[in-house]
C-alpha cells in the first residue's frame, strides 16, 4: 500500500488534477475487469472534482461505473443539503450513467420514510448485494472530503459512528455539522478500498492533515482510520499541508 502527498497551488488546480487521475483510475479498472466502482462524497471538494469530470471524463465508460455514496444528509429528496443531489447536478444528469448502478442513500421522504435505521440498514442491504462474497464492495475508488476536526464522511470524532467496527452503514442523528441526521459508510467499508483519496484544502484543515501523517488514533482523528488497500492519496493545497513537517 502506497501513500502520496500531493500538494497544489489553488484548489481548482487540485479538483482538476484529481479528476483526470480518477479518470486514468476508474478507465484502467474498466478495461481491466469490465467495471469499475466508485464512492462519492459531499462538501465543496467532493463536489467540484465531479463537475471538472463533467466536463472532461477522458476514456470513462459511464454506462460500466456502479456509483455509491461515503455519506448523506438524511433529508428530504428535493432539499438541495443532498449529497445525490448535488452529485445529480454536478455530474450525474450530464453523463451516460446505468441507473441500475447508481446506489443513493435513501431520503427522508424515500422507501423507509423517516426511519433513518431502517434506512441505514437499507444501504447495508445494497451493499450486500453487491458485494460477491464479502459484506461490502471492494470499491475501486473512494473519494473523501475532510472537515477541520478531522471528520471524513459523517464519521466524526469521539462517536460511536467512527468507532463502529461491525456494521458497514450507520445512523448518525447528532453531526456537529448540519443538518444533523446523515447516513454514513464505517471505517470498516471505507478501508475496503483499494484506492481512498482525500480532497483538502484550507488552512482550517492543516492540524487534521497533520494528524493523520503522523499516525494519530481515529477515534480523534478520523481522518486518520482510512486508508485504501492499494494506494491513499492526499490532495492538498498550501494552507492545507502547511502543518506538515516538510511544509
Ligand atoms: O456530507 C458531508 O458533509 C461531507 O461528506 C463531508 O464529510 C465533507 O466532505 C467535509 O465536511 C469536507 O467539506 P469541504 O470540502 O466543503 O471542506
Amino acid at each position: 500500500m502506497t501513500t502520496e502527498t500531493l500538494v497544489f497551488d489553488d484548489k481548482q488546480t487540485l479538483v482538476d488534477t484529481a479528476a483526470r487521475r480518477f479518470a486514468d483510475l476508474i478507465g484502467a479498472a474498466q478495461r481491466a475487469r469490465g467495471v469499475a466502482s466508485v464512492v462519492l462524497t459531499g462538501g465543496s471538494n467532493g463536489i467540484a472534482i465531479l463537475a471538472s469530470l463533467a466536463a472532461d471524463s477522458g476514456d470513462i465508460d459511464w454506462s460500466t461505473v456502479d456509483i455509491y455514496w461515503g455519506d448523506d444528509r438524511f433529508v428530504p429528496t428535493d432539499d438541495p443539503e443532498r449529497n445525490y443531489g448535488q452529485a445529480r447536478n454536478a455530474l450525474l444528469d450530464h453523463v451516460p450513467v446505468d441507473p441500475a448502478r447508481v446506489h443513493p442513500m435513501a431520503p427522508s421522504d424515500g422507501e423507509f420514510g423517516d426511519d433513518i435505521d431502517a434506512a441505514a440498514a437499507g444501504y447495508a442491504a445494497t451493499l450486500l448485494a453487491n458485494a460477491g462474497a464479502d459484506v461490502s464492495p471492494h470499491f475501486d475508488l473512494h473519494l473523501l472530503g475532510m472537515g477541520g476536526e478531522g471528520h471524513i464522511n459523517s464519521l466524526f470524532p469521539h462517536t460511536a459512528a467512527t468507532a463502529e467496527a461491525q456494521k458497514t452503514v450507520v445512523a448518525v442523528e447528532d453531526s456537529p455539522k448540519p443538518p444533523p441526521r446523515r447516513i454514513t459508510l464505517t471505517l470498516p467499508v471505507v478501508n475496503r478500498s483499494k484506492a481512498v483519496w482525500f480532497l483538502v484544502a484550507g488552512e482550517d484543515k492543516a492540524q487534521a492533515v497533520a494528524a493523520a501523517h503522523a499516525g494519530a488514533d481515529p477515534a480523534d482523528w478520523p481522518c486518520a482510520g482510512a486508508h485504501g488497500t492499494e494506494e491513499t492519496v492526499w490532495f492538498l493545497d498550501h494552507a492545507a499541508a502547511s502543518a506538515l513537517p516538510d511544509a
